[in-house]
């Protein structure tokens, strides 16, 4: 549904929390820490110093058990919905810290990669990729455009690298649901599917594997791995449509800028 102007205003607060979450742990994320105690501290400064609720603890979407944590942690493979755990964070590794906050009943989604240490040439080139990948689907919103032109902008951008979308999970709307409709899918055929009004809000977050698309489901019931054990990435913002485009309600002091568009 579209937003009034006091939801919007309570979105725009809603996703700057949720980014700043994102500055807040930058520091932490270095060789040595584990996954958990990421959580930990994303989990402490949510609660008690932003006075926000992590949406996704106990979430439980259908045919899922309640998510036992507060932040999605997805390393390497793991395409998304990683949980945090013991896992020691080792120089090399790519690592998605997914965050959704709840403020005055209002939700906030983004994610972010985080290079571990030095990554190699492949693995950087994967997430500056998968950026860019998400700022031309942003680039394509604006009101009377279509959910068609985001995915197939998305699409074309990644696979032109010779990297692949994951099609099985896709962007949303949000609100105070933390998923309302409609679907955004990262693939698709321009002038295509829902017209953007201004006022929609929801998520654009490809997740863009460095081999193949197909992905497997973990034993934990949560993670989501590549089938063929490449590298995936994804970033996330929460976008606004306006009359003459759009505007990121999940930006903060230390959102990483735009990339260039290199045509
Ligand atoms: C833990 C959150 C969760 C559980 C099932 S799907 C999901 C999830 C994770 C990150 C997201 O950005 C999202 O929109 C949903
Ligand atoms: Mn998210
Ligand atoms: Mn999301
Ligand atoms: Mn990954």
């Amino acid at each position: 549904p579209l937003k009034s102007q006091e939801e919007i205003e309570k979105m725009r607060i809603a996703g700057k929390l949720a980014s700043e979450v994102l500055d807040y742990i930058t520091p932490f994320v270095k060789p040595g820490i584990t996954t958990a105690e990421l959580d930990t501290l994303c989990h402490d400064y949510m609660v008690n110093v932003q006075d926000t609720i992590p949406a996704p603890l106990n979430y439980a979407p259908p045919g899922y058990p309640p998510y036992p944590k507060s932040i999605c942690t997805s390393v390497n493979h793991q395409v998304c919905h990683g949980v945090p755990g013991e896992k020691r964070l080792k120089s090399g590794d790519i690592l998605n810290i997914d965050v959704t906050v709840i403020k005055d009943g209002y939700h906030g989604d983004t994610s972010r990669m985080y290079y571990i240490g030095e990554p190699g040439i492949q693995a950087r080139r994967l997430c500056e990729i998968t950026y860019e990948s998400m700022w031309r689907g942003i680039e394509e919103i604006k009101s009377g455009k279509q959910l068609g032109d985001i995915g197939h902008a998305i699409q074309r951008f990644a696979e032109s690298h010779g990297y692949s979308i994951v099609r099985e999970f896709c962007g949303h709307g949000i609100g105070v649901k933390f998923h309302e409709e409609p679907q955004v899918l990262h693939y698709g055929r321009a002038h295509t599917g829902l017209k953007l009004e201004a006022g929609m809000i929801f998520t654009v977050e490809p997740m863009i594997n460095a081999g193949k698309a197909p992905i497997r489901q973990m034993a934990d019931g949560w993670t989501i791995v590549t089938k063929d054990h490449s590298l995936s990435a994804q970033w996330e913002h929460t976008i606004l449509v306006t009359d003459s485009g759009y505007e990121v309600l999940t930006l903060s002091a230390g959102s990483p800028p735009k990339p260039a568009f290199r045509v």
